[in-house]
């Protein structure tokens, strides 16, 4: 889990495996992190460095960050719905639930694009809509 990480100096990561606790029920929201310690004491979200120049940059970046994670986190679910639709409109026809001939299409589009981490993806994705196998 990557939310303790960012907080702690970069010379704290190297050699410090995740435990237990890095990884929250994954249902589960992450909460603001308690324990780790902050690198600035100012208002507002932590950037991890005290110099004012490199804060505010990281402010600035964080800004299209958010904008981009409420993106993603909006088509992830249009795209979850119209898979549900799909996979309704199937079933409700006498209709298969999956097709995984269209769903190995959608991995392979994701890999070629990303590599593994696009695999990934596209699993996540694709269990959103039409649930585990
Ligand atoms: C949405 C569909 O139904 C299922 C879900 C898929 C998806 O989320 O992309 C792909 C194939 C099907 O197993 C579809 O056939 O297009």
């Amino acid at each position: 889990m990557i939310t303790n990480m960012v907080e702690q100096p970069a010379d704290r990561l190297a050699n410090t495996p995740p435990g237990p606790s890095a990884e929250p029920h994954a249902n589960t929201p992450p909460g603001p992190s308690a324990d780790a310690p902050q690198a600035n004491s100012g208002a507002g979200t932590q950037t991890g460095t005290d110099a004012p120049g490199a804060a505010e940059r990281i402010a600035a970046i964080r800004e299209r960050i958010d904008e981009i994670d409420d993106a993603l986190i909006a088509l992830w679910q249009e795209r979850a719905s119209l898979s549900r639709q799909v996979g309704a409109t199937r079933m409700a026809s006498g209709g298969t639930r999956l097709v995984l001939s269209r769903e190995r299409e959608i991995v392979d589009r994701f890999r070629e694009a990303l590599g593994a981490d696009g695999t990934q993806l596209a699993l996540l994705l694709l269990r959103a809509g039409r649930g585990p196998l």
